[in-house]
């Protein structure tokens, strides 16, 4: 089987995806037209063109005005459902999405609108392809602890169809510490936790990520290995890191795929999973953030399918729900062995 079709075949679960970063060129743009939005680029290549990332700021500067298109509860629906298709193709048999609240409820796009569009099509997605997810609220860092409390308030009708609480946007200098009392709350309230750190910020932002917020996965993390005691914590507690190589070349954490440290962090023993973050950005979904990186690392199918049985292990769901993707993925390991393992 080829590397490509292999890795499709992998039962997987995705666990570190921005829906808002699904958004497509192309659906940007009927969607600005359809909303009677203005964007501030003139066409899709002009809109493609402006994807040379320097850091994550520049990034998030273009995925935030990009945000704007989304208004209706059908345009949440579309988006998500346009990943879950998409998603489908790559062998995801579950996802936990994340989405921002904060980048709509500012634009006056109620916070229900935006649940109403993603859950229908989490329903929809659910009833097609048997594909499972949970939804994951983020709060935006670079906003104040208390706009994060004035967030949740809005979300407490709604925390039945909200599995967890996640921390995006801006790293560097918006330290796990500055929401420590939130996500207290949070936990209070049964929400899983989960935090990006040590994207760009420092290790010191994982430990604190773990320690204060109770983190139960860090999104990212690829900077501890800067520091070996946390490297060593990391694989005892087998805290899952949800890195994406893709991105991490895109916002120039590390220069190229050859040079980025997933295969280290691999070799250590940390519970590494492979996800796309905001593919429509990046350059690849997931099953692209796979082969890519394991052509690059010289990663074989053995080490693949610990990656993918790492991300259904880590995710959200019951053991019982995840008994049947491990069984596959089980299956599909000894009927490829005599074919070769190394990609
Ligand atoms: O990679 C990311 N990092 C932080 N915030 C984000 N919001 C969307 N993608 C990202
Ligand atoms: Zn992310």
């Amino acid at each position: 089987m080829e590397l490509e079709a292999y890795v499709r075949a992998l039962p997987k679960a995705e666990l570190h995806l921005h829906i808002e970063g699904t958004l497509e060129p192309e659906m940007m743009f009927a969607l600005a037209r359809r909303n009677g939005v203005a964007l501030p680029w003139a066409s899709v290549e002009a809109v493609r063109a402006a994807y040379a990332f320097t850091d994550l700021q520049s990034f998030l500067d273009l995925y935030y005005a990009g945000a704007a298109v989304l208004v209706r509860e059908q345009d949440f629906f579309e988006l998500a459902f346009a990943y879950f298709e998409r998603a489908h193709a790559d062998g995801v048999v579950h996802a936990e999405l994340f989405f921002d609240p904060q980048t709509h409820t500012a634009r006056g796009v109620a916070l229900e609108t935006v649940l109403d569009g993603l859950e229908r099509a989490c329903v929809e997605a659910r009833a097609r392809w048997g594909i499972g997810s949970r939804l994951i609220l983020c709060f935006l860092r670079h906003l104040s602890e208390e706009e994060g409390f004035a967030t949740l308030q809005q979300a407490l009708p709604h925390l039945s169809r909200i599995d967890g609480v996640g921390l995006d946007s801006s790293e560097r200098g918006h330290p796990p510490a500055k929401f420590a009392r939130l996500f207290a709350r949070c936990r209070e309230l049964g929400l899983h936790v989960v935090a990006h750190a040590g994207e760009e910020g420092p290790p010191a932002y994982i430990v604190d990520a773990l320690d204060l917020l109770k983190a139960e996965r860090i999104d990212h993390g690829v900077r501890c290995t800067e520091d070996p005691a946390l490297v060593g914590r990391l694989v005892r507690e087998q805290v899952p890191l949800t890195v994406c190589p893709l991105s991490n070349v895109k916002l120039c954490v590390f220069p190229d795929l050859a040079r980025h440290n997933l295969g280290q962090l691999f070799a250590a023993g940390l519970k590494v999973t492979i996800n796309s973050d905001d593919p429509a950005y990046f350059g690849g979904y997931v099953a692209k953030n796979y082969v890519d990186t394991a052509r690059a690392l010289g990663l074989g199918r053995a080490e693949l399918r610990r990656i993918a049985r790492n991300s259904l292990e880590a995710s959200f769901v019951s053991a019982a729900e995840r008994a049947p993707w491990l069984a596959r993925l089980d299956a599909l390991g000894e009927d490829c062995e005599g074919e070769g393992g190394a990609a």
